[in-house]
């Protein structure tokens, strides 16, 4: 007899999604049966869509529900999207497996076709991400960066609608969606870089389920795995949290994928600079199976060319 396993998953439509393609992988990779059991998250149930998320604690709300009910023992396994993934380890909980990542940009969708470079001055443009909201003013200190809070669906139809000119996205939940078709601009990395983690999923279970993990391991994709490692030990070398305004990513050499290339940015969170706001940027190479090495000496490295005093004037602003 095989065992069928329980997947706690948010109702999200992205959620589910994201859930399905794992389960389906799993049940491909194993033959266990997997049941999606429905968790209703703080975040999921918030009525003030224009609430920002900075506000409500930020995406650990969406994280800690589905913890909670692993721990509990309701379920066997959750997904998460591993850039809503706080890098502090989970007490009792492992990351059994990071499957193969989706492309890991940030695209534009925007009226008429536009690009991010034909965008109107003054166009508004909708994010609710203070790392978008800095490389947007960095690119086009022209634009008005409007916040915006709600699901892919949601901010899509902001410009649908004709709220606003344009939205920035992740490629991955556009595509999970279905909807990759409307994006108007795919960013390029080098120059917008992705959150860490971005386009990744992470599948977590008890830390003492022996028998889970076994049946998980074969989901784990190993480049992707070291790239999301090095990406959250820049993050957690920076003790900078999911809201802060820094981007980074990790990616093999084409020409050699035993090394990993990890470039980082981190951008002062002024809500209102004039003109573009400062930042700072780097990149390293080293080979990949000090992944965790590389995100923390480029954290490091950002350091010391002044990210701290840049993510303490965040901290000031945003008090
Ligand atoms: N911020 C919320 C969120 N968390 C994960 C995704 C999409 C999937 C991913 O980026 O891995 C999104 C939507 C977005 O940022 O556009």
């Amino acid at each position: 007899m095989t065992r069928t396993l329980r997947l706690g998953t948010r109702r999200s439509k992205l959620a589910m999604t994201q859930s399905g393609m794992v389960a389906a992988a799993l049940t491909a990779a194993t033959g266990h049966a997997v049941e999606l059991v429905e968790i209703t998250t703080y975040g999921d149930t918030s009525q003030a869509t224009n609430e920002l998320l900075s506000q409500i604690g930020g995406t650990g709300v969406f994280v800690n529900a589905l913890r909670e009910a692993l721990l509990r023992g309701e379920v066997d396994f959750v997904v998460h999207s591993l850039k809503d993934l706080p890098t502090a380890a989970a007490e009792g909980l492992s990351l059994a497996a990071v499957p193969e990542r989706e492309d890991v940009r940030d695209v534009l969708v925007a009226r008429d076709g536009r690009k991010l470079a034909d965008l109107p001055a003054g166009a508004r443009i909708g994010t609710g991400s203070n790392r978008r909201a800095a490389q947007l003013r960095i690119a086009r200190p022209d634009l008005e960066v409007v916040p915006v809070r709600g699901n892919v669906d949601t901010r899509v139809g902001f410009v649908e609608s004709g709220k606003l000119d344009a939205v920035v996205l992740a490629y991955a939940g556009l595509n999970r969606l279905g909807r990759i078709a409307e994006a108007t601009d795919l960013l390029d990395p080098a120059d917008f870089l992705p959150c860490p983690g971005q386009g990744a999923l992470g599948v977590e279970c008890r830390a003492d389920d022996a028998e889970m993990s076994g049946l998980l391991a074969p989901l784990d994709h190993a480049p992707t795995r070291a790239a999301v490692v090095a990406e959250r030990a820049l993050l957690a070398t920076l003790e900078a949290g999911c809201s802060a305004p820094v981007g980074g990513y990790a990616l093999p050499r084409h020409d050699d994928e035993r090394e990993l290339i990890v470039t980082g940015i981190v951008a002062s969170a002024d809500p209102n600079p004039t003109g573009a706001p400062a930042s700072v940027r780097g990149s390293l190479t080293g080979p990949v199976e000090q992944a965790a090495r590389l995100g923390a000496e480029l954290a490091d490295r950002l350091l010391a060319q002044g990210a701290a005093a840049l993510m303490t004037q965040q901290l000031g602003e945003a008090q």
